[in-house]
């Protein structure tokens, strides 16, 4: 078969990999429906575009092994028999509804054409033909993907039905890696700047290929393969799309919409996360190193919080800080230890759950390498509710009762199905994973994927070419990898210089403070400071304390230098010359 010739030949590592996995979800529904009862959604856009191969290359590898003959099948020999669905609708563009018809007569697909919205039309297909599973070109990060996993049922008042998702966790970046390794026609707007599809009432080309011709004055756009950036993907969608996608940098970036604090003060919170800060064990160097950075950029810190490392108490903070803040810093729990939860934590303060990142995948790649593949995990998935383990001393792996079809390969779907026959999900069963690591050992924790967890819909990475991992922004939060001190004016360097190109940051005026030290006692002096702040009621004015009976240190502190002058000479004329004297 072409696709997978121009695949296995190609040398792009990464794209196999996420080839050879959409292969085994194709051959996994394949294994579980019969070819009646499966259908793909097919709508001439890019994405479905891939499935299209995919699917075609799935169906030819399951119909080889089917008849046993070893891979022989020739192409020529190779019909698709799986039934497409395309919803026709009268705002689609022209170039796509074409691609589609001509797509579907390149390739023999046997095209229904459906004239009804989208629910309506699976209701009549459903009840008219014996569909149980619907192939979908649907990837994380569309806004209609949240939630969904590569098997997911349809939702709740929708026909029911399997979503199979084989593409699900393709970036943008490995749909036009695949498009054009494999050298496959796809729909002409998107050598026009288009970078994703809707409708003509809602798309436009992406701006962010826009190149200026300055001789005829008109816009000329970039093909879409050229986009670098794949989160910036809907940047050409209008309306219903735009406000939806946390990823999407207008939003993600919005600091700009933030309201400012009453006052016109910018301000952050600080949440630690941390048992062993709890236990006194070790001390918190970085919140007060964080917030000397925060006021030096002339931003007031309202909280540092210490929680412990339990994703309800970091849900719970997270949600209560970042609403009343414009940014809030969180540290601490991460990594791929039981007591890292913070990312888990963030995800639940905002409502979202964790999803598979490729990129971040990709730099922990890097960073520690490929040892952990994740096969126990996907062998130790029962149904949900209804199993039972059946344990004996001379078994090494308990009973279930059924045999066959059990392991981790593609034709492994025996579980898979028991599930279904009960019509409950997988889910990852801790106790059969204990047994399974006894047998087949820790080599496969599957600790990279699961470090390459975010927040889903919601995320974004912050690179700097000093930092090995980028850090992860969740919209107003950001989630700081620093242990020590050290790391952190390094993080703390990269996201100033990422700001001054960026914005993510709005570096304020700096403040202007004076710290006056008296020798008076604070019965003296607390009348003539409450006065003091009435009289400036735009500055910070406080004192400390540097023992119970000492001298006390009065702060004053505001944008404004004259006012911050203004301050400490009214209060010093209350007092006898010579009362207070300026410290640094
Ligand atoms: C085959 C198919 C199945 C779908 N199943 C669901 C579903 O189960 N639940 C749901 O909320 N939307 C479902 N949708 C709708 C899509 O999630 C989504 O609303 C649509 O693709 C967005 O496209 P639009 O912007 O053109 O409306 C389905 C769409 C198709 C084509
Ligand atoms: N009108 C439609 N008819 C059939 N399937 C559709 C239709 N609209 C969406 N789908 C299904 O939903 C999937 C996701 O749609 P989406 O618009 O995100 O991707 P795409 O159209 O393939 O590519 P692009 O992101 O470039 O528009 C499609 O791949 C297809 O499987
Ligand atoms: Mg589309």
């Amino acid at each position: 078969m072409e696709i997978d010739k121009a695949i296995r030949e190609s040398d792009d590592r990464r794209l196999k990999t996420k080839y050879d996995n959409s292969i085994y979800v194709i051959r996994r529904a394949l294994a579980l429906y019969s070819i009646e009862e499966v259908a793909f959604s097919f709508n001439g856009g890019k994405d479905s575009t891939v499935l299209l191969h995919l699917l075609r290359a799935g169906y030819f590898l399951h119909q080889a092994e089917q008849i046993h003959s070893n891979g022989d099948l020739k192409d020529r020999e190779f019909t698709f028999p799986i039934r497409t669905i395309y919803f026709e609708r009268s705002s689609a563009f022209p170039e796509i509804k074409s691609f589609t018809y001509e797509t579907a007569s390149i390739y023999g697909l046997q095209l229904d054409t459906i004239c009804l919205d989208f629910k309506s039309g699976l209701e009549a297909l459903l009840e008219a033909k014996p569909i149980r599973a619907i192939f979908l070109g649907v990837r994380i990060g569309d806004p209609t993907a949240v939630g969904q996993e590569q098997f997911s049922p349809s939702s709740p008042g929708w026909p029911s039905f399997m979503r199979v998702n084989p593409i699900l966790d393709w970036s943008y970046r490995d749909v036009w890696a695949f498009l054009l390794t494999c050298k496959v026609p796809y729909c002409s707007l998107y050598d026009q700047g288009y970078t994703s599809i809707g409708s003509i009432h809602d798309t436009v080309p992406n701006a962010l290929l826009c190149i200026n011709d300055s001789n005829n004055n008109k816009e000329k756009f970039k093909p879409a393969y050229l986009l670098t950036d794949g989160r910036l993907e809907r940047a050409g969608r209008r309306k219903k799309y735009t406000p939806v996608s946390g990823r999407f940098p207008a939003v993600s970036n919005g600091l700009r919409n933030v309201d400012v604090h009453e006052n016109g003060m910018l301000t952050a919170s600080i949440i630690a996360v941390g048992d062993e800060i709890l236990f006194g064990s070790i001390e918190n160097q970085l919140g007060p190193s964080l917030c000397r950075k925060l006021s030096s950029i002339g931003w007031t810190v309202s909280q540092i919080a210490v929680v412990r490392n339990d994703i309800d108490s970091v849900a719970e903070e997270v949600e209560r800080r970042k609403s009343a803040n414009n940014l809030v810093f969180i540290y601490g729990g991460l990594g791929p230890l039981h007591s890292d939860v913070t990312v888990a934590g963030v995800a639940k303060a905002f409502g979202v759950r964790l999803a598979p990142d490729e990129e971040l995948e990709e730099y922990l790649r890097h960073l520690i390498g490929d040892k952990c593949t994740g096969d126990r995990k996907e062998m130790a998935q029962l149904p949900e509710g209804i199993s039972e383990l059946l344990h004996h001393e001379k078994l090494p792996v308990p009973l279930v009762f059924i045999y066959g079809g059990l392991g981790p390969l593609h034709s492994d779907v025996t579980v898979a199905g028991v599930a279904k026959a009960f019509g409950v999900r997988l889910a990852p069963d801790e106790e059969l994973e204990e047994y399974l690591r006894h047998l087949i050992g820790d080599k496969c924790t599957g600790n990279r994927k699961e470090m390459a967890q975010l927040p889903e819909g919601i995320s974004e990475l912050l690179h700097h070419e000093k930092l090995p991992v980028p850090l992860i922004k969740c919209q107003n939060v950001i989630i700081l990898t620093a242990t020590n001190v050290t790391e952190l004016d390094r993080q703390w360097d990269c996201l100033i210089e990422l700001t001054r190109s960026s914005d993510l940051i709005i570096l304020a005026e700096p403040f202007v403070s004076k710290h006056l030290r008296t020798t008076l006692s604070d019965v003296e002096t607390a009348q003539p400071l409450s006065k003091l702040c009435l009289e400036f009621p735009d500055l910070y004015i406080g004192c400390y304390r540097e023992s119970r009976y000492g001298p006390l240190v009065i702060t004053v502190k505001g944008k404004d230098q004259a006012r911050v002058k203004a301050a400490t000479e009214s209060l010093c004329n209350k007092f006898n010359p010579g009362a207070f004297y300026e410290i640094k």
